[in-house]
């Protein structure tokens, strides 16, 4: 965020968890930014996402467990449900009767999962992150909750970030993230993460994103047909290089708030 012009804010979640965030003032409906597991809300200005939605109202919150908000430590406390509660916090510590929700990776799939649950989204994007089951690999998440939690954890995310080729803010983000807590969110998506997400609400603008080259391409086009969401392909092999184009979705972003804004918003 640019500094000049950012308001803290701190909430409560259903839970009882306290979790901080930040406010950029600006016009149209706001819209709550929601990170992935391995970051902070500080990863919206190091990815110029900010800059490239110059006038947007923009709330970004630290998810529990994550940058300034409260570590609460027990994987059953990071379920996906606890996330979409973080974010129904923001939503209503703000008091409008309309936002849009962006989210990246795993806040992608939370973005859609608030969706469903609260009418006050008109408009979900999920960027690299599907709404349809997912086979959760017991070994591969023990395996990496484990790693994570190893004295190098961090070595194991940013050894990996960088050989798949992620942009250093998201390679930055991971080395911000408390161990325990990240193994904690890891063990954590055994509690309702795996599950599709539905459409609950019909007016709602729901949209997929990921990279033209991501190879479970299909699976969001499944997405765009069960749920009738939007899909927008960047130019990137994967979905994780595809964090480098976050500006320039951000931009499809503004322009869509601005079309709303003048009465001809995309539908
Ligand atoms: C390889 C490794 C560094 C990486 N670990 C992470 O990165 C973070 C940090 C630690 C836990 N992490 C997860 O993600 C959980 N671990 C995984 N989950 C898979 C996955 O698909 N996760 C989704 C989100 C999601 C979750 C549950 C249900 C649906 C969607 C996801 O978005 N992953 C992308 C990577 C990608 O799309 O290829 C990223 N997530 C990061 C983030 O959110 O900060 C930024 S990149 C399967 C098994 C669900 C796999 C698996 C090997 C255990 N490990 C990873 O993926």
């Amino acid at each position: 965020m640019q500094q000049r012009d950012l308001e803290p804010f701190e909430t409560t979640s259903a839970d009882g968890a306290r979790l901080h965030g930040m406010r950029r003032p600006g016009t149209g409906t706001p819209v709550v930014l929601v990170h992935g597991v391995a970051m902070d809300r500080r990863i919206w200005a190091d990815s110029g996402f900010l800059d490239a939605v110059p006038d947007a109202d923009l709330l970004a919150l630290d998810l529990r467990g994550r940058g300034a908000s409260e570590r609460v430590g027990l994987p059953q406390r990071h379920g996906i449900d606890r996330h979409v509660e973080d974010v129904r916090a923001v939503m209503d510590l703000f008091g409008h009767p309309e936002y849009t929700v962006f989210g990246v990776y795993f806040g992608g799939r939370t973005a859609l999962r608030v969706a469903a649950d609260d009418s006050r989204v008109t408009r979900a994007y999920s960027f690299c992150a599907h709404a349809e089951e997912v086979e959760l690999p017991d070994d591969a998440v023990e395996q990496e909750a484990a790693a994570i939690e190893a004295p190098d954890g961090h070595r194991y995310l940013t050894d990996h970030f960088h050989r798949v080729g992620a942009p250093d803010w998201m390679v930055d983000a991971c080395r911000r993230v408390d161990l325990p807590e990240l193994a904690a969110v890891t063990r954590g998506l055994w509690h309702g993460s795996a599950r599709a997400v539905q459409r609950r609400n019909p007016g709602q603008d729901l949209v997929l994103i990921t990279a033209e080259g991501d190879p479970e391409r299909d699976v969001f086009t499944a997405g765009e047909r069960r749920l009738g969401a939007r899909i927008w392909l960047v130019d990137s092999p994967t979905r994780v290089r595809a964090a480098h184009r976050l500006a320039e979705v951000g931009a499809r972003v503004a322009t869509e708030a601005a079309g709303q804004a003048a009465g001809t918003g995309a539908r």
